[in-house]
Formats: C-alpha cells, structure tokens, sequence
C-alpha cells in the first residue's frame, strides 16, 4: 500500500509534469497513513513476538523445574547437574529466539512475498514472474541447507552443553582439584572443551553465513533482473515510469522478509537443538513413577512397620546389582543400623527407601503398602534424612530451617535447634537465626551443618529417620551431646541408621550387614558379637584400624 501510493503521489506530481497540490494531496496523505501503519504493524509484530516468546519461555521453565522436582535426585544418576542447568537456562532462552523470532518471521516470509508477487503479476506479469521464481528458489534451497545446519547447530550444542558441565563440574569441586594440585590437569580439559566448542561455533557460523551468501545473492539476483526486465520494458513502451518505480520498490520488498527470516535462521537453529534436550527433559521417563491409583496410609504419622523383601537393584549402566535379594524387617519405631564395607550398598537402601528409584525386583513395603502404590507426596513427608553432606540452601538459617516446616515460628525454630544442640551457636552469630549461611551452607563448619540438619528433621517431625553417617562430621565431644540429640530424634520413629564407625552402630535394635549387595548378616548387635560372622570381622577391622 505504502508502495503504490507513493509511486501514485510521483507520477503525479513530477511525471505526470502538472503539479497539482489538490492532486498530489491525496495520495500524500495515503503515503503518510500506510507508512504509519507500517510502523504500528512492525511495533506491534514486535510486543506480541516479545510476549509470546516471554510466555512460551516462563512455562516451559516452570514445566522443566516441576519435571526435574518431579524426576528427582534418582534422573541425575544419568544426567549430569551442568547440562541439565544449560538446558533449563541457555535452552530455554534458544527456544525464546526460535519461537519469538524465527516461527512468527517464518509467517511473515510466507505471507508477505506471495502478496507482492501477486499484486506485481497483476502491474506486470513478466516482472511478477521473475520476482516470484526468485522467492521460490531462496526458500527451496533451504531442505539442503537445513540437513547441514541442522547437524552443525546440533554439534554446537553439544559442545556448549559439555563445556557448561564441566565449568560447573570445576566450580563445584573447586576445592578438591585445589587439593589435588589437580587445576593444571583438570585446566587442560577445560581448555580441551573449550576448544571444541570454538570449532564447532566456527563449524556453526561458517554453513549459516554459506547460507545467507547464497540466498544473498539468488535476492540480488532477483532484485537486479526483475528491474533490468522492467527498464527493458519501460524502453520499448510496455510499462510507464511510474511502473518502473514500483516493481523496483516492490521486487525489494518481495525479498525483505525472506532477508530478515536468514537473519533468525541461525538462531532458530540454535532454537531446535536446543529444543531437543529441553524435550527430552520433559519427556523423561521418571525413574519412580507416580501410581495410578494411590494408596494412603492411615494414620500416617504413625511410625511404620518397614519391610525390604527380596530386594534386587542395579543401577542403569552398572555391571553388576547394588543389591541382591535384600530381605529386611524394621518393627515400628524401633531402629535398624546398616553397615558394611565401602561400596556394599549402604546407600543404595537409603535411595530406594525415598524411592528416588524404584527396586528392578523384590519390595518395600511401609505397613504392608509397597511404596510404589504410596502417594509420592506421601513417601517424601514420611521420610526426614540426616546426610553426612548436609545441603544447606543460600539465605538464612531460618529459611534453611523453615524448608523442613513453612509455618513453624520463631519459638518452633528455637526449640528445635535446642534440641539439636545448635541453639547457643545461632544466637552467638551476628543476626542469629537471620544469618546468611551462604552457598551450600560455606559459612559454617561440617559438623555445625549437621546439626542444622537435625534440626530440620526435628521439625519435619516425619515418621520415618533415615540417618546417613550422622555423626562423621563431628568431634567426640560435638558427638556425644548429638547422640543424646539424635536418641530424642529417634524416639517415636522407625529409623534407618548408616554408619561405617561400630560404635555409632550400639544403639540400634537390629543391626544388617551388607556385602557387596548381598546381605550377609541381620539380627540384634549382641546377638551377632557373639557369632564369628561378618560383624565381627568387621569389629576386628576396625580394632585393628584403631591400634
Ligand atoms: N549412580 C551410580 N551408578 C552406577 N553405580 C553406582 C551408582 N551409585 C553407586 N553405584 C555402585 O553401587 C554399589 C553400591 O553403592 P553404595 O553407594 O550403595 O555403597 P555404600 O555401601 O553406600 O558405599 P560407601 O560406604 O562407600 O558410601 C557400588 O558398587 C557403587 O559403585
């Protein structure tokens, strides 16, 4: 519109040679509007192409970080934390260029050229037909272009993926490659990462600029031919000059979209695969999944009656089971210790009892209900663990605590870390319970986290302990006041206690002994101390150890 008005507002005021104000004002203001309108459309494409892309990306991150709550610590076994971090944040910010962009940019591409080849077919048919075989051969070269930026994008991306893992990887273990004297050798596969991911940017960038000399050019072409044909056609007095001017404006506008899609074509790419790992995430396939009829345990604070029957569980890609056949009873609150040498599969029946994964055989049953048909919210509230790696959050110690209970008050959070035997070490601090703890909890000492962690478990009151190396981290004294802390703990709960020190173990009901996934003993401590078993080689060990 904005076109043929203009071209009208020329031929009549300079070829037609009569000047006319009354004339010329007409199609003048006509100009004025369209070019307005022209603006308005393009602001207008933009704001909706900037909220869409907005919404698209805050659901999909919202949908991505219920997925990964949803998959639980059991998917991170096969997927590692850095790549799901660059899919959850850079992937979903590719897909903003590729939906925001390059989807509404393909639209405009489609709809725009076949409107001014038709309204330019209509003016004149040869130069119609030029211009629209050119809009035609740009977009048709693309299938052989997309299978090679299709495999280079995709290349991209991996190597971006791998070198954000293992920048993650480094930061994370920081301390360790320190320790090691390891940051010369771990630099190396950095700088190794990094490398591949210059080459396969470069691999990236050259087939996208290929692409946009080509199609560059097949424009050009166009452009130029479609203006030659017409000049040709001025001369021998089949077109007029006023027609002249608007197939060289129109042809220049036929091939503008198709110029501003190559500009997102790249991104759009980068948009698809980085569209692979964010679908492959929300497709996942949950390690424990949801029953379809959940079955509820009344009254669910009551501690449970736990039973590991015929237990079988390999980890995905392991040789070798974790653990086999386990057989194991926890009357109601009473407490179970499990040992064993390293590697035995101590952990893996803490894992399996929060169902992060499930058993490939066998069950485990809490009150006769395998935990499989459990509601999954009920599995994780029945279950409060105190770890030797005690995760404390960035913020302050109360929002630390209050994760394990949202509504307890401040004299709810007091009691709790009284009991812990932490209460005089928070209100010693600067802004006691309003203290900043800083990343993973970097403030305060091993053995101070794990009575944090106490304390939250003291809160989440959940019927169900799982204690995991709890008192490692601590001094001998520091242990002493957490056993009295751990034993009020306890009380009332059915608890699953995980130890490689023996004297942590006494006072356990039962104690079982794991070997290399085989359960090779189970019975009362006193019991097995007086049988030449597994437990009391593993006395001897240690004694032995000790001296
Ligand atoms: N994510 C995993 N993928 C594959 N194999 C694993 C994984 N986690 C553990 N394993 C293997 O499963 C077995 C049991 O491991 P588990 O962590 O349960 O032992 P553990 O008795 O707790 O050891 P430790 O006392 O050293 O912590 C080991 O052979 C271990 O190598």
């Amino acid at each position: 519109g904005q076109a043929v008005a203009l071209v009208e507002t020329i031929r009549r005021a300079l070829i037609s040679g009569a000047p006319d104000p009354g004339e010329v004002g007409g199609p003048l203001v006509l100009t004025g509007l369209f070019t307005l309108l022209r603006c308005l459309f393009l602001w207008g494409r933009d704001q909706a192409a900037n909220r869409t892309a907005s919404l698209v990306q805050a659901r999909l991150r919202l949908r991505l970080a219920e997925r990964l709550l949803d998959l639980g610590p059991g998917h991170t076994v096969t997927a590692p934390a850095g790549t799901l971090r660059t899919t959850i944040a850079d992937g979903v910010e590719a897909i903003r260029a590729y939906v925001g962009f390059y989807l509404p940019q393909v639209v405009v591409s489609v709809g725009g050229p076949l409107i001014i080849v038709a309204v330019l077919t209509w003016h004149d048919p040869v130069a119609g037909t030029i211009t629209g075989t050119c809009v035609v051969l740009v977009p048709a070269s693309k299938p052989f272009w997309r299978r090679i930026m299709g495999t280079r994008s995709q290349r991209h991306w991996t190597a971006y993926e791998n070198f954000a893992a293992r920048v993650l990887d480094a930061l994370q273990g920081m301390t360790t490659l320190k320790a090691l004297g390891a940051t010369g050798v771990y630099g190396h596969r950095l700088r190794r990462d990094a490398l591949a991911l210059y080459r396969a940017t470069m691999g990236d960038l050259a087939a996208s600029s290929s692409v946009y000399v080509v199609s560059a050019f097949l424009m050009s072409a166009g452009t130029s031919l479609a203006v030659v044909v017409a000049a040709i056609r001025h001369s021998t007095g089949h077109l007029d000059a006023a027609g002249l001017l608007l197939i060289a404006w129109l042809t220049a506008e036929a091939f503008r979209p198709l110029l501003e899609l190559q500009n997102y074509w790249h991104e759009g790419f980068h948009g698809l695969a980085a569209g692979k790992g964010v679908f492959a995430l929300l497709d996942a396939e949950a390690p424990a999944p949801a029953p379809a009829t959940p079955v509820r345990r009344r009254p669910s604070n009551r501690p449970p009656r736990l039973v590991l029957r015929e237990v079988t569980f390999t980890y995905p890609g392991a040789a070798r089971p974790a653990l086999r056949g386990v057989g194991l009873v926890v009357e109601p609150g009473t407490t179970l210790a499990v040992t064993g040498r390293s590697g035995s599969g101590k952990s893996t029946v803490v894992t399996l009892l929060q169902r992060y994964l499930d058993p490939q055989s066998g069950q485990i049953l809490a009150d006769g209900v395998d935990l499989r048909d459990l509601d999954r919210d009920e599995v994780r509230a029945m279950t409060a663990v105190v770890a030797q790696d005690t995760h404390l959050f960035h913020g302050t110690i109360a929002g630390n605590l209050r994760l394990a209970r949202p509504d307890a008050d401040l004299a709810a959070l007091r009691d709790a870390a009284r009991r812990a035997r932490i209460l005089d070490l928070i209100e010693g601090l600067p802004d006691g319970f309003d203290t900043v703890v800083g990343e993973r909890g970097a403030r305060l000492s091993g053995g101070e986290r794990q009575r944090i962690a106490i304390a939250r478990a003291l809160l989440k009151d959940a019927p169900v302990l799982i204690l995991d190396e709890a008192t490692s981290a601590v001094d001998g004294e520091t242990e002493a006041a957490l056993r009295d802390a751990l034993g009020e703990l306890r009380a009332g709960r059915t608890t699953i206690m995980i130890a490689h020190r023996l004297s942590s173990l006494v006072d356990a009901d039962t104690v079982a002994v794991l070997d290399d996934g085989d359960l090779v003993e189970h019975g009362a401590p006193a019991d097995l101390a007086r049988r030449a078993g597994a437990w009391s080689d593993l006395v001897a060990a240690q004694a032995g150890g000790a001296r």
